[in-house]
C-alpha cells in the first residue's frame, strides 16, 4: 500500500493499517526499520501516535457513525482514512475543513484509491455536520474472548467501567527515584507515584536528564513496593526488561541482578540505568535454563502474560491478539514461579505479578502455586495508599483499570508476595 508517509496523518494511517490489516503490535510497527514515523519531526511523531491511539480506542464508534453512509465496504485504506477522519472530528474536535482536505489527500495518494476522493469528501462532510458524532454511544467493548470471563467474574457494570477508562487517553505516571521532584501540574498519588494528566513531551520535563524519575504506571510501581527490597539485600529481578521495577529495586540500595531473555529489551534497561545513575548486574538468558551462583533474599517475577491489563495504554492489543496464546503463557508463568522459588534462600520472598485481568494468569496462578508448594505462605499487602478491597481472598493484590477512574485509572495487575519456610 502506498500512502503519504510524510505527514503525521499519513504516518497514523500507515500505523493503523499495520495494526488493523496486518495484525502488528503498534510498538513493533513504531520501532521497525522504515517505521512510518521515522522521517517525522518529534511533534509530528507525537501527533501521529496520538491520532492512531485515539482511533484504535474508537474504532467501534467510528464504524457505527460511518455505516449509514457506506453502501458497501470500501477498500481497507479508504475505510481506515474514514475512521481516522471521523475520530479527529468527533474526539479531537479538529477543524472540519482541515480534516476533510487532509483525508481526501491521503486517499488521492493511494495507488488504487484515487477514484474514491469524492466518497471520502462527501462522507466526512456529512459527519462534520453532526453536532457530536459519538454522543450517547457506549465506550468500545473489549473483545469477546476477554470480555466474557471478566463479565462472569465482575459483572457488566464493572466491565463497562473498565471500558470507559480504556476509552480515555491515560495520564502519564512517573516513579520518583527518591523525594518526588517539583513538576508543574503533577499530582502525588496515594501510593507515591506522580501523575500528569496534560499532554507533555517526557524528555522536556524537569528531572529527565538527571534521572530523577522514570515513566511507570502507578499500578506497575506497586510490585517492587510489595517486594520491599532492603539496602544491601541480594535481589533477583527475573523477567526484568525494560526495567521499571529493576530501577525501583536498585533505588533502595539492594544489589540487583536483572535477568531477561530479550537483549533488545535489555538494551533499554541499560539506557534507563545510565540515565538514572542506578546500577544492576544484567544477565541475558532464559530463566528456565539458568542456575545462579548463589541464592537470593528476594525475587521479583514479572512474568510474560497476555498484557490485558494494559489496554488503556495499548489499545492495539485487541486487534493484534485473539487470546489463543494464553494457555501457553499460563504454563510458562507456572514454570517460572517454580524456577524462581528455587533461586531463594530459606525464608526468602517471591513477588509474582502479571499485568493481566484474567484470573488464570493471577488469582488462579497463586492458588496453583500454593498447591504445588504447600509450605509457602502468602503475605497480604500492607502498602500505603492501597484500598482494602483491592486485596483478594487469597492474600494477593488485584488492581483494575477502573480503580481511581476519576483521575485516569490504572493498569490492571495481579501481584502476590510468597515466603519460603525459614529452614
Ligand atoms: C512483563 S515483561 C517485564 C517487564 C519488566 N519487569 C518491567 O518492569 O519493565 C516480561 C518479560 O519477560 C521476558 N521473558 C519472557 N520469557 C522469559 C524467559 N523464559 N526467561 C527470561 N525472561 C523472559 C520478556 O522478554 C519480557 O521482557
Amino acid at each position: 500500500m502506498a500512502v503519504d508517509g510524510t505527514t503525521a496523518r499519513g504516518a497514523a494511517l500507515a500505523l493503523l493499517d499495520a495494526v488493523l490489516e496486518d495484525g502488528a503490535q503498534l510498538s513493533q510497527a513504531l520501532e521497525a526499520d522504515g517505521s512510518p514515523i521515522a522521517g517525522l519531526s518529534p511533534s509530528d511523531r507525537a501527533r501521529a501516535q496520538r491520532l492512531v491511539l485515539t482511533t484504535l480506542r474508537h474504532i467501534e464508534q467510528a464504524d457505527k457513525v460511518l455505516k449509514p453512509y457506506l453502501r458497501k465496504s470500501p477498500p481497507a485504506l479508504v475505510r481506515n482514512v474514514l475512521r481516522l477522519g471521523v475520530v479527529e472530528l468527533a474526539v479531537d474536535g479538529s477543524a472540519a475543513h482541515g480534516v476533510v482536505n487532509a483525508m481526501v489527500d491521503l486517499v488521492r495518494h493511494g495507488n488504487r484509491t484515487q477514484h474514491m476522493t469524492g466518497l471520502v469528501n462527501a462522507v466526512l462532510r456529512k459527519v462534520s455536520d453532526m453536532p457530536e458524532p459519538f454522543a450517547k454511544m457506549p465506550p468500545q467493548k473489549m473483545p469477546q474472548w476477554l470480555r466474557q470471563p471478566l463479565v462472569h467474574r465482575w459483572g457488566r457494570d464493572v466491565v463497562s467501567a473498565i471500558e470507559a477508562v480504556q476509552a480515555q487517553t491515560p495520564p502519564l505516571d512517573l516513579t520518583p527515584k527518591s523525594t518526588p521532584p517539583e513538576i508543574e501540574g503533577a499530582a502525588v498519588l496515594p501510593t507515591g507515584s506522580l501523575r500528569i494528566s496534560r499532554s507533555v513531551q517526557v524528555s522536556n520535563l524537569p528531572g529527565f536528564e538527571t534521572g530523577d524519575w522514570w515513566v511507570q504506571d502507578a499500578a506497575a510501581a506497586l510490585a517492587a513496593r510489595l517486594l520491599d527490597a532492603q539496602d544491601g539485600e541480594e535481589v533477583l529481578d527475573l523477567c526484568a526488561a525494560p526495567g521499571g521495577k529493576t530501577l525501583q529495586i536498585a533505588a533502595t540500595g539492594a544489589k540487583v541482578t536483572a535477568l531477561d531473555i530479550s537483549s533488545p529489551r535489555l538494551a533499554r534497561l541499560h539506557e534507563n540505568l545510565a540515565r538514572t545513575g542506578l546500577s544492576a548486574k544484567i544477565i541475558t538468558t532464559d530463566a528456565l535454563h539458568w542456575t545462579p551462583d548463589a541464592l537470593y533474599d528476594a525475587v521479583l517475577l514479572d512474568a510474560p502474560c497476555s498484557a490485558t491489563g494494559t489496554l488503556r495504554r495499548h489499545p492495539d492489543l485487541p486487534f493484534a491478539k485473539d487470546g489463543s496464546d494464553i494457555p501457553e503463557l499460563v504454563e510458562l508463568q507456572a514454570a517460572l514461579i517454580d524456577r524462581a522459588l528455587g533461586f531463594l534462600k530459606p525464608g526468602g520472598r517471591l513477588v509474582f505479578c502479571t499485568c493481566s485481568l484474567l484470573a488464570e494468569e493471577g488469582e488462579d496462578q497463586l492458588t496453583a502455586a500454593l498447591s504445588r508448594h504447600p509450605n509457602l505462605t502468602v503475605e497480604a499487602p500492607t502498602l500505603a495508599g492501597i484500598a482494602p478491597e483491592w486485596i483478594t481472598e487469597g492474600g494477593g493484590l488485584r488492581l483494575r483499570p477502573d480503580y481511581w477512574a476519576e483521575t485516569g485509572g490504572m493498569d490492571g495487575f495481579f501481584m502476590a508476595r510468597l515466603r519460603t519456610p525459614a529452614t
